[in-house]
């Protein structure tokens, strides 16, 4: 039997399907699981409700998503002026000019449309007003308020088909479900605008990797960047760690590391503190958002909702 299911308190940054539903059965002491992060999808969260009359399960909400925003922002930069290949022929000794500059643009002047506009997609909308974008976009079932629209400067489109259409950029910031996996296939590549640019820092399975990486070769997407994989960790051969476009770039892939900066594991780290302190101190006075499952239930409806998005999701944040 491994130590911790001997302990009151479990912490744990990120291990899929590590708490299932045998071993919290084992977990006699369990009281307290803590992820020190976001996602709890390592736990079952069904069962730590019937597990020694109810398991709190809490994660540190929130404390990624400006880190998050930030890598998108940073990511679509990195695309649309071409960084990487011009870095790599610098760290070659060579100096072309034009070879660098034939696939760079600027960002202003151009339509980003972001699938999602929760807490992340959001945070990169308002970073992106800075840049003089042409038009912001946002596809999401759940609109913003029209105050909030007008603050950001940002315009909902109702048809996905629609938005992708007029995007130049895209950011994909929608959770992974049922309806979003593989989403990004080479039908709906195929409405995007030719020579744009897609950026996925959501899930990896949100899109086909081969399409994406068909379409990258004939140039159709003249770039993909982003940090989430599937799978994960992503193997050598993984064909996205190499797709290129026809000028020979357009690939801005990274390991999954957007939400896990060191000013986020601070965070995260202040975060399970605090969650330990409700807890050693007998107060329980958590942070009701950090809580996901507490007294046997779910911590809310929504957060019921979203812990049944998770079961199905693949890879945490
Ligand atoms: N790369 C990373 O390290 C990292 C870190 C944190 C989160 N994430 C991913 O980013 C996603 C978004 O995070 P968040 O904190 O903004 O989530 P959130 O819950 O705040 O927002 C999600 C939004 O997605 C919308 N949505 C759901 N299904 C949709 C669909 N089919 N089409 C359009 N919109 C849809 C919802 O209405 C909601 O507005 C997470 O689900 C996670 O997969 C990645």
């Amino acid at each position: 039997m491994r130590r911790e299911l001997d302990a009151d308190i479990h912490i744990c940054r990120f291990h899929p399907g590590y708490l299932t539903a045998e071993r919290l059965a084992k977990a006699k002491k369990l009281k307290l699981a803590i992820t020190a992060g976001i996602g709890s999808d390592h736990v079952d969260l069904n069962a730590a409700n019937k597990t020694n009359g109810g398991i709190t399960v809490a994660e540190v909400t929130g404390s990624n998503v400006v880190s998050v925003a930030e890598h998108v922002v940073m990511t679509i930069l990195v695309l649309v002026r071409n960084f990487v290949p011009a870095h790599e022929m610098i760290e070659q000794g060579r100096w072309d000019v034009a070879e660098a500059a034939k696939n760079e643009f600027d960002l202003e002047g151009k339509v980003v449309g972001t699938v999602a506009v929760g807490r992340i997609g959001e945070r990169v909308l308002r970073r992106l007003r800075a840049f003089d974008c042409k038009e912001l976009l946002y596809y999401d079932y759940q609109p913003l308020s029209p105050e909030k629209e007008k603050e950001i400067g940002c315009r909902r489109v109702e048809n996905l088909e629609e938005m992708l259409a007029q995007c130049d950029v895209v950011t994909i910031n929608c959770p992974l479900h049922e309806k979003t996996k593989g989403l990004f296939n080479k039908d709906l590549i195929a409405k995007m605008k030719p020579g744009s640019w897609l950026v996925n820092t959501a899930r990896g399975a949100i899109v086909v990797k081969e399409d994406v990486a068909e379409a990258l070769k004939t140039g159709h997407l003249r770039g993909y960047g982003g940090d989430v994989w599937f799978p994960q960790p992503a193997p050598a051969d993984h064909v996205l760690r190499t797709a290129k476009n026809p000028f020979g770039g357009g690939n801005a892939m990274v390991p999954h590391m957007s939400g896990t900066s060191l000013d986020a594991q601070k965070r995260y780290a202040l975060g399970t503190k605090s969650i330990l302190e409700s807890y050693l101190s007998g107060k329980f006075d958590y942070k009701p958002e950090d809580l996901i499952v507490h007294g046997g239930d779910y911590a809310t409806k929504a957060y019921g909702e979203r812990a049944k998005l998770a079961k199905k999701d693949v890879a945490g944040p």
